[in-house]
């Protein structure tokens, strides 16, 4: 049997990249005909995978060569997808399109795909007929996974997700700006750092000087992050809330199926000096009154890479960090206690890569389980 032609657009990209190192460490390609596409680079070779021929890339823009795919995965991200999705939809094409962008996710005849937590939608939109898969945003799919368990369970009352999200999340450059953000402050008092009798509140002051000053580099964010924080992601919504924040509720909603009785989502998204690891602070209403040891057991039960960390410093200092979990497919879950205002709140606290399970991974995943639908 011939293998299915699966196009890919936007492999060279950040999330593009992650996407392949996943697609090669899992052999994904030895079961596709890929074709690569480019919007800059047509004409060039294309990527030699799995032994086969690499051929050249070609043109992301024309919808002839893409209507020949039987699946098109892009990272190119949500303009792209607004430019050529309708016009090759319009064309007849009928092929699956699998997509990293927003530009999509709320679409009536689209599935948000995170299949841990919601296998049984993707493969109800399958069976219904649906034609276009969309990972959903990153933080959301991380505490989906996180708390996955809870919610399958039906034990969730509401949540308040308080997060503190990578510069990746922003992008390529903004990472890179980020660390040359931190370089810079540090030159700007190496010396009196290399003095152990230098005041640290005279340091102090000439890094907030630095900080504010048109001298520190933020073209990017805007405004500083290394030595600072940004309590505001994406757009500007009429509700008072961010775009990454009213995501939390409309997509996560959206992937459980729970839209007909949504659960409310709702916190403040925060972007810190973390590269790619995003983390949530959860504040948790439960349906009843669990013990801790039950609730994470629950939590520690719902998938393969949730894991729960005890709430103790030592082990949290150790495994619930960016540090400890980036480059990982790890969704570390620890801190969780109940609050003080009363026995069905909870605390918990989980980090997660926001390339990996956040933008790539589920990409990869929903490609095969179409891949084994026929
Ligand atoms: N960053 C994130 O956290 C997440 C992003 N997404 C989605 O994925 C989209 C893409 O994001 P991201 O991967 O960060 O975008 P990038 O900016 O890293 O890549 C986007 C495209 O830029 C082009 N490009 C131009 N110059 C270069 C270069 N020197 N190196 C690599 N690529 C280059 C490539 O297209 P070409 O080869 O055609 O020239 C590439 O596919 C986003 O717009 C968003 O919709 C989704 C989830 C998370
Ligand atoms: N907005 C996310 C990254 C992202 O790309 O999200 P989305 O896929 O929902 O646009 C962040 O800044 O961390």
């Amino acid at each position: 049997m011939s293998q299915k032609k699966v196009g890919l657009v936007g492999w060279r990209g950040m999330v593009g990249s992650v996407l392949m190192d996943r697609m090669q460490q899992e052999n994904d390609f030895a079961a596709i005909a890929p074709t690569f596409f480019t919007t800059s680079q047509t004409g060039q070779p294309a990527p030699e995978v799995a032994n086969k021929p690499a051929g050249v890339l070609e043109d992301a823009y024309d919808i002839a060569a893409l209507s020949q795919q039987d699946m098109i995965i892009t990272c190119q991200g949500g303009d792209y997808t607004k430019a050529v999705y309708p016009q090759l939809r319009d064309s007849g094409w009928q092929g699956y399109w699998i997509d990293a962008a927003s530009a999509l996710r709320m679409a009536d005849d689209a599935v948000i795909v995170l299949d841990p937590v919601n296998r049984a939608e993707i493969d109800k939109g399958i069976a219904g007929g649906v034609k276009t898969f969309v990972g959903g945003n990153c933080t959301v799919s991380l505490m989906l996974l996180a708390l996955g368990g809870l919610f399958e369970q039906d034990l969730i009352d509401w949540v308040s997700p308080m997060t503190y999200q990578a510069a990746s999340g922003s992008g390529a450059k903004h990472m890179r700006e980020l660390i040359n953000q931190m370089g810079a402050v540090h030159q700007q008092v190496a010396d009196k750092l290399n003095d152990p009798a230098s005041a640290i509140l005279d340091i102090d002051r000439q890094v907030a000087d630095f900080i504010r000053s048109s001298d520190y580099p933020c073209d990017e964010f805007g405004v500083p992050l290394a030595g600072s924080l940004i309590p505001y992601i994406d757009s500007q919504l009429p509700s008072g809330q961010s775009r990454e924040e009213y995501k939390a509720q409309a997509e996560a909603n959206k992937i459980m199926g729970t839209t007909t009785a949504p659960i409310p989502i709702d916190g403040i998204c925060v972007r810190v000096g973390a590269m790619r690891c995003h983390s949530q602070a959860l504040t948790i209403k439960l349906k009843k009154d669990l013990p801790v040891a039950e609730i994470e057991r629950i939590v520690a039960d719902h998938n393969e890479w949730v894991k729960v960390v005890p709430n103790d410093r030592e082990a949290t200092m150790q495994q619930l960090t960016p540090a400890q979990v980036t480059g990982t497919l790890s969704i570390p879950v620890g801190r969780i206690r109940k609050l003080s205002m009363g026995p069905e709140y909870i605390s918990a606290f989980t980090v997660g890569d926001q390339l990996l399970w956040g933008a790539a991974e589920p990409l990869r995943r929903v490609m095969n389980i179409l891949l084994t639908a026929g």
